[in-house]
């Protein structure tokens, strides 16, 4: 018998910020909607034509945990900005509660508010929002400057993330002399300045060109990495999801159609819209070797080379293809799977197979 294959799952720390049951309805009388069943179950076009209300949230319940990158991904008008402002108040809830640090921040008052969005809440946004007449050293320290710090305080902070973002030299430039790019480090610095527990972005690189774009966000990862910030991250962008968030959020018409890993997205979609969503994702690049592991058949010889269940399939294709035994999948002495050339090429060979969906389970192979 081969162990059965654990999965991380990041839920089970515990939340920095727990959202549970988060309505937002725009409309007339928007309250009765998320109270009365028979509205709340209606859809988008139904809603719309019986009480002219658009529910931008639909019930969505989930945690981020200290430290992570969670991702909500969706199409245009899926809701994920609507989401993002109502986790500070930015945008009122309609319904349900936003439990932060222990606190519920649906009950806060507006004092209260104010001082948590400025000292643990950094928001950055798609277009910058840099104050244009500001040089780029008091654009970063403006917060700081809100916060009534001492000028020699808001110098010293601004010009360590202004040399963490990599802005070094440009203090005393106006944004309208940078890049787009450029005027976004200011955006990440700035966001970075108050030292805030959560970093929201919201589409925060749509507005870059390509190469700009995977630039900044191989950025925002090396900060991850170095200040270990929790980051609630926005976009619209699959690539970009799967890139940088530990879970992905997909939202449709408000509502939470999947939350998982990128690889749980990839490997076992919860319907055909995140099939369809995720159907040119190259899997190989995505799936791990925890997702294609089998049981080893009785007449196999187990003296194959050994990987870990977190390798990704890419980084184990050459060595698979070339071993005549099958790979053993191995995590702490356990023997969790074998891996022979059949279970790569299915992934290899064909990035787009819906080999995923013939699964009896909705979970990593046992
Ligand atoms: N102030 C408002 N009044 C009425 N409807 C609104 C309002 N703000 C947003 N909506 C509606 O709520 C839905 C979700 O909008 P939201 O902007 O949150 O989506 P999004 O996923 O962020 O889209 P995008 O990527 O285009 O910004 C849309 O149908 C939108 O038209």
């Amino acid at each position: 018998m081969t162990a059965q294959l654990e999965y991380p799952d990041v839920q089970d720390s515990d939340a920095l910020l727990s959202i549970q049951g988060l309505w937002k309805v725009f409309g007339p009388k928007a309250q009765r909607v998320p109270r009365r069943p028979e509205l709340a179950a209606l859809d988008r076009s139904a809603l719309h034509a019986k009480t002219g209300c658009t529910a931008a949230v639909r019930d969505l319940s989930f945690d981020v945990a200290p430290g992570e990158v969670f991702v909500v991904m969706g199409l245009s008008g899926s809701g994920k900005s609507t989401l993002v402002r109502c986790l500070t108040r930015l945008i009122e809830p309609t319904a349900g509660s936003l439990i932060f640090e222990g606190e519920d921040l649906v009950t806060a008052d507006e004092k209260r508010l104010r001082a948590l969005r400025r000292s643990k809440f950094s928001m950055v946004f798609q277009h910058f929002g840099l104050l244009p007449h500001r040089k780029v050293i008091d654009n970063v320290s403006y917060g700081l400057e809100v916060r009534g710090e001492s000028k020699p305080d808001r110098r010293r902070r601004a010009q360590e993330v202004i040399d963490l973002v990599g802005l070094r030299g440009n203090e005393q430039l106006y944004p309208e002399q940078l890049s787009g790019g450029m005027q976004q480090r200011v955006g990440l610095a700035r966001a970075l300045a108050n030292d805030p527990d959560v970093l929201l972005f919201d589409e925060p690189f749509s507005a870059l060109d390509p190469l700009i774009r995977r630039e900044m966000q191989n950025e925002v990862g090396r900060l991850h990495r170095e200040v270990g910030k929790t980051m609630v991250f926005i976009t619209h962008d699959l690539t970009e999801a799967l890139k940088l968030g530990d879970r992905i959020l997909l939202m449709r018409d408000g509502a939470a159609v999947q939350l998982g890993t990128g690889d749980e997205l990839v490997g076992a979609p919860a319907d055909d819209y995140v099939r369809d969503f995720v159907r040119d994702v190259p899997r190989a690049d995505v799936l791990t070797l925890r997702w294609i592991a089998r049981d080893p058949r009785p007449d196999e010889v187990l003296d194959g080379p050994e990987l870990g269940p977190d390798v990704l399939v890419r980084e184990a294709t050459r060595l698979v293809l070339e071993s005549d035994r099958p790979v053993k999948v191995v995590e702490g002495g356990q023997l969790l799977g074998v891996i022979g050339d059949e279970e790569i090429l299915a992934v290899v060979a064909d990035p787009a197979d819906s080999h995923w969906s013939a699964r009896p389970s909705d979970r990593p192979a046992t």
